[in-house]
């Protein structure tokens, strides 16, 4: 197969009522992780490169660790994402470096910390649309800013976030203006702020409704019954990582992540992209240190690493399991991206917003 786009992706979840999880990747062994989880559930994969990424691995590291699995998976359907783009330079780069979909973060200024007013982000998203629509490469938008209900503040912890305290009406997206944003904008999937953020100390208890509202996806998703929405900051933070880190010398504090029923949940009510990044981080991490403390005189990466690598496949494969994405990357056959473009130029694939 080939890198496909996004959007034939999400549109084959929609149809099939099922989510696909977005897992972040910088390394050689992240990218194996999700294409062995992949092969062995039968999973189309979304991978997705951040800035920070690209500053680790290098442009064009990323793209190719991205091309070997396609070359390396023929049969498995793939979608090269860049993820929190904060400019439209950046998605020109992004398409430039031949990724199939971009995320256009208008919901901050091009810092990644100011945040944006709602004429910037549909100026920007629009901008976006034009540029990569002409390519059949998928755009990903949000609107509202991603942070804690708890503390009404944005997440640092990957150095992107909106800085100060934030209102209600910011961190909770607002269905009649996310109804506007996709009707102006014209973009494919929508990131939307319900009380998530990025990093492991997302919640300091187990999320009620109070402070992760599924409720408020349910009042999007009866405005836009068509639009695919997209959940950042989605680790479920799993208590035994966090345990096994400790126990091998790691210093986690109290925290919690979000709760793989309320995801499930969620999918009822049109999230298609879960994005997932630090369940790999912990679990990878937990894997190394637990080897280390058992091995004081081991040297070769190559032999930390493969528990790493398998305890990062593990997350992947529950998550394509508990998501429903296990089972249809054989049902979807790849289209080329001019295919995609020429949709759009029919007007196709045009959100249809009343
Ligand atoms: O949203 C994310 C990437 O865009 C990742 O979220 P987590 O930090 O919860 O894994
Ligand atoms: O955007 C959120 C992801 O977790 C990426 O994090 P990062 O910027 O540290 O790569
Ligand atoms: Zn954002
Ligand atoms: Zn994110």
């Amino acid at each position: 197969m080939a890198l496909v786009s996004m959007r034939q992706l999400l549109d084959h979840a929609a149809e099939n009522g099922y989510g696909i999880p977005a897992f972040n990747v910088n390394n050689l062994e992240q990218v194996q992780a999700i294409m062995e989880a992949a092969e062995e559930t039968n999973s189309p994969v979304i991978m997705q490169a951040s800035a920070g990424a690209r500053k680790y691995a290098g442009e064009g590291f990323l793209k190719h660790l991205i091309q070997a699995a396609v070359e390396s998976y023929p049969h498995i359907p793939i979608v090269m994402h860049q993820d929190h783009g904060q400019s439209p330079k950046i998605c020109q780069g992004a398409i430039d470096l031949g990724f199939s979909s971009v995320m256009m973060d208008g919901s901050l200024m091009e810092d990644g910390k100011t945040i944006a007013d709602y004429d910037y982000n549909v100026k920007v998203t629009r901008q976006v649309v034009d540029i990569a629509h002409k390519l059949g490469v998928t755009v990903e938008g949000e609107l509202g800013c991603l942070g804690s209900l708890e503390t009404m503040k944005g997440d640092k912890e990957d150095g992107h976030g909106a800085e100060g305290t934030m209102t209600m009406d910011q961190l909770l997206t607002d269905p009649e203006q996310a109804a506007d944003f996709v009707r102006q904008t014209q973009l494919d999937a929508l990131a939307i702020a319900i009380g998530t953020s990025h990093g492991a100390y997302k919640f300091t208890r187990k999320p009620t409704g109070d402070i992760l509202s599924i409720e408020r996806i349910k009042q999007i998703n009866a405005r836009l019954p068509n639009t695919h929405l997209v959940m950042h900051g989605s680790s479920s933070v799993p208590q035994e990582l966090l345990a096994e880190i400790r126990e091998f010398g790691g210093d986690m504090k109290e925290t919690y992540g979000v709760p793989v029923e309320e995801i499930q949940e969620a999918i009822k009510y049109g999230v298609r992209k879960i994005n997932i990044d630090t369940d790999i981080r912990l679990a990878m991490t937990g894997a190394i240190r637990r080897f280390f403390a058992e091995n004081p005189s081991k040297f070769d990466p190559r032999e930390y690493l493969k528990p790493a690598r398998a305890a990062a496949k593990a997350i992947c494969v529950a998550r394509y399991q508990q998501f429903g994405t296990a089972g249809n990357a054989s049902k979807i056959t790849a289209r080329p991206l001019v295919d995609i473009a020429a949709d759009y130029a029919a007007g196709k694939l045009a959100q249809v917003v009343q």
